[in-house]
C-alpha cells in the first residue's frame, strides 16, 4: 500500500472516530439533558441553568470503566475514560503450580488478591472519584474450574486451561455424546483435554469425596465475579470452552449435561457479554476503594476479549496472541466448522456473533521456559529486561535459525494435533548454532505454530485482509517482524496493547450505555498504532522451513507419546 493511500485511510479513521465520539455525545446529551432540563426547570426556578450546567459537565466528564483480566501470568487491570482513553494501569503476577507433568493448576486466592491488589493500584495512580467508576468487565483464562461447596469455599486448587489430565475423560464424554459427530452437534466442538466438562468428570473419577461436596462450578474470572457481587453468572464466549454449552443457540445444552448425569444446578447462568450481571456488594466495594453502585457486565473470555480490544468485531480482521498460550482468531456472522475439529467454535462477545479460533497451549509460556528455565533469566538482568536481553541475542541470527528447528509442544498440544502426549525438542542442531540460534528457534517455532492455524483458516475460505498481533509476544519489534513474515501478511499493532482488559472495559461501558453496540465501541476508541510489512527474503526462507517443521510432529508422535508415559510414570 502507499504511504499516500495509508495517511487517506488514517484520516478516514480519525474522522470516523470524531463522528462516532460526537454522535455518543449527541446520544447521551439528548437521554441524559433533556430529563434532566425539565426537572432543573422545576427544582432551581431562576438559577436552574447555572444548576444545569454544572450537572452536566459533572455527567460528561464523570464515566470510567475498568477492565480486569485474570491471566496465567497474572491479573492485568486498566481504567479507561468514556472515550476509550486509557488512564491507568496495573499488573501483579502470581505462580502457576504443576505438580506433575501436564498437570496444571492455580490458587484461586490469587487471583482475587492480583484483583485487589491491580483495582487499587489504578484507582490511586489515576486519582479517580471511585464513585465515578460506572462499571466493571471481566475477562480471564478460558476454561479453568474454580470448584466450590455449599458455602462458596473453594474445595481444591484450580484446574487451568493447559491441564493435560482429563484424556480419558474425554473419551468418557464423546462415549456418553454417543460419538464425536453427535458431540459436535449438541455444543459445536470435539472434547479435548482443556475444556471445563473433563475436568468436573475428572474430580468424579478421581477425587470422589471433593466431588461429593462439590456446589457450583465457575470459571476463573467468573468466581471473580461471584467475589465481586455474590452472583453465580458467566457468559456465552467463556461458556463456549466449557464443552457444556449448546453453541448454536447460546445457552446450556442440557441434553449434554444430562448424558453426562451432572446436575445442571452446579453451573451458573449465561447472559450476553456487554449485559449487567449485577453490583459491588458492600465488601466488595470497601475492600477495592469503589461504591456499590458500580456494575459488573458479562465481559468475555481472555481470546474473545482480546478480539473486542483488538477490534475483531468483523470478518476479515484476524487476531494473533501470543501470551502464555497463542491464539488465531477470527470472526465469523455464522457458527463454522473445521471439520478437523482442529479449531474451536465459540461464541464471540459481540451479541448474535461467533468466532473460531486455533490455540497453542505453550507458545509464549515456551520462550517464558527458555528464558527463565534454561537461560536462568541470563543472569544479573533485571526481571524486567529478560526477554529483551535474549531477544536481542537472536536478533543477530538470521531468519530460518540456520536451519534449526523448535517444536513448542512442552505441555502437549491443541491445534492442529489435539494431543496430550505431544512433547518440545529443537531438531537439526549443529555445531555452528549458539545460544541465540537457540533462543529465535524457539520464537520461530512458536510462529510457525500460529501458522498452523492460519493455514486452517485460509484453507477454509475465510478471508483475511488484516493481522492484528497482541499479547505479551507482539510487544517485541523483532517478533513482529517474524510474524509478518512467517505468516506472508502484513501485522498491525495498536496503541493500547492490553488487549483482553481493553475488550472488557469497552464491554463494560456498552453495557453501561456509553456506546450503542461494541461495534461503535471499537470505531470509536481503537487505533492502529505501528504496520510491520513483510521482508520477502525472510519470508521466502519460512516458506522453505514451514513444511519441514509440520512434517517433524507426524515423524516424532510415536516417539513423543513414549516419552510422555516415561515422564509420568
Ligand atoms: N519483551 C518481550 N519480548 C518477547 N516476548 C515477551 C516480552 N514480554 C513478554 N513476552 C512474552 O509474552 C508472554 C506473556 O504474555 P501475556 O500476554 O502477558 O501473558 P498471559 O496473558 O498468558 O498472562 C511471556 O511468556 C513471553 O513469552
Ligand atoms: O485455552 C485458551 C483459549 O482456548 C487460552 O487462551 C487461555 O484462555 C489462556 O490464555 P493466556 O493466559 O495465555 O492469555
Amino acid at each position: 500500500m502507499t504511504s499516500q493511500t495509508l495517511n487517506e485511510k488514517r484520516e478516514m479513521a480519525t474522522q470516523q472516530q470524531q463522528y462516532d465520539l460526537t454522535n455518543y455525545i449527541t446520544v447521551r446529551f439528548v437521554r441524559n439533558a433533556v430529563p434532566r432540563f425539565v426537572q432543573y426547570t422545576q427544582s432551581y426556578g431562576k438559577s436552574f441553568v447555572t444548576n444545569f450546567v454544572f450537572s452536566l459537565r459533572l455527567e460528561q466528564i464523570m464515566s470510567y470503566y475498568l477492565g480486569i483480566d485474570i491471566g496465567t501470568s497474572g491479573t492485568k487491570t486498566l481504567l479507561i475514560d468514556q472515550a476509550g482513553k486509557v488512564i491507568a494501569e496495573a499488573n501483579a503476577e502470581y505462580p502457576m503450580h504443576q505438580p506433575k507433568p501436564g498437570w496444571t493448576e492455580q490458587d484461586p486466592e490469587d487471583w482475587w488478591n492480583g484483583t485487589v491488589k491491580t483495582v487499587r493500584a489504578v484507582m490511586k495512580s489515576s486519582k479517580v472519584k471511585p464513585a465515578d467508576v460506572k462499571a466493571i468487565g471481566l475477562s480471564g483464562q478460558m476454561h479453568g474450574s474454580v470448584f466450590l461447596d455449599k458455602n462458596d469455599k473453594v474445595i481444591r486448587n484450580a484446574l487451568l486451561w493447559n491441564d493435560q489430565r482429563t484424556a480419558a475423560e474425554c473419551d468418557e464424554i464423546t462415549t456418553a455424546a454417543g460419538g464425536r459427530k453427535s458431540l459436535v452437534k449438541m455444543v459445536a466442538n470435539p472434547a479435548l483435554t482443556g475444556f471445563q466438562a473433563p475436568k468436573i468428570l475428572w474430580l468424579r473419577n478421581n477425587e470422589k469425596r471433593n466431588f461429593d461436596k462439590l456446589a457450583k462450578v465457575l470459571l476463573p474470572k467468573d468466581d471473580i465475579r461471584r467475589r465481586l457481587t455474590g452472583g453465580y453468572v458467566t457468559e456465552v464466549s467463556d461458556a463456549s470452552g466449557t464443552l457444556l454449552l449448546d453453541v448454536v443457540n447460546r445457552k446450556w445444552s442440557t441434553q449434554l449435561i444430562s448424558k453426562l448425569g451432572l446436575d445442571a444446578n452446579l453451573l451458573p447462568s449465561v447472559v450476553e457479554s456487554h449485559e449487567v450481571t449485577g453490583t459491588l456488594t458492600a465488601d466488595a466495594a470497601k475492600t477495592l476503594g469503589l461504591t456499590t453502585a458500580c456494575k459488573v457486565v458479562g465481559g468475555a473470555g481472555d481470546c474473545a476479549a482480546g478480539a473486542v480490544g483488538n477490534g475483531v468485531v468483523k470478518t476479515g480482521v484476524l487476531s494473533t496472541s501470543i501470551g502464555t498460550s497463542g491464539v488465531m482468531f477470527v470472526h465469523s456472522d455464522q457458527p463454522q466448522y473445521d471439520a478437523d475439529g482442529r479449531l474451536h467454535t465459540f461464541c464471540h462477545a459481540v451479541d448474535g456473533k461467533w468466532h473460531m479460533m486455533g490455540v497453542n497451549l505453550t507458545s509464549g509460556g515456551s520462550l517464558q521456559w527458555w528464558v527463565d528455565s534454561v537461560l536462568q533469566g541470563l543472569t544479573g538482568i533485571p526481571k524486567s529486561k529478560r526477554y529483551d536481553a535474549a531477544t536481542d541475542e537472536a536478533q543477530s541470527v538470521a531468519a530460518g535459525s540456520d536451519g534449526l528447528i523448535f517444536l513448542p509442544y512442552l505441555n502437549g498440544e491443541r491445534t492442529p494435533h489435539g494431543d496430550p502426549n505431544a512433547r518440545g525438542s529443537f531438531v537439526g542442531m549443529n555445531l555452528t548454532h549458539t545460544r541465540g540460534h537457540m533462543t529465535r528457534s524457539v520464537m520461530e517455532g512458536i510462529t510457525f505454530a500460529l501458522r498452523d492455524s492460519l493455514e486452517i483458516i485460509t484453507s477454509m475460505g475465510v478471508p483475511v485482509k488484516q493481522v492484528r498481533a497482541s499479547g505479551g509476544g507482539s510487544k517485541n519489534p523483532m517478533w513482529r517482524q517474524m510474524q509478518s513474515d512467517v505468516f506472508g501478511k502484513k501485522v498491525t499493532t495498536l496503541e493500547v496493547e492490553q488487549g483482553p482488559a481493553f475488550g472488557v472495559a469497552l464491554l463494560a461501558a456498552v453495557g453501561d450505555g456509553t456506546f450503542k453496540s461494541i461495534e461503535q465501541a471499537c470505531s470509536a476508541t481503537i487505533k492502529v498504532a505501528d504496520e510491520t510489512k513483510v521482508d520477502r527474503a525472510a519470508a521466502k526462507k519460512y516458506d522453505q522451513l514451514f513444511p519441514i517443521y509440520r512434517d517433524l510432529y507426524g515423524n516424532l508422535k510415536e516417539s513423543m507419546t513414549k516419552l510422555a508415559e516415561y515422564q509420568s510414570a
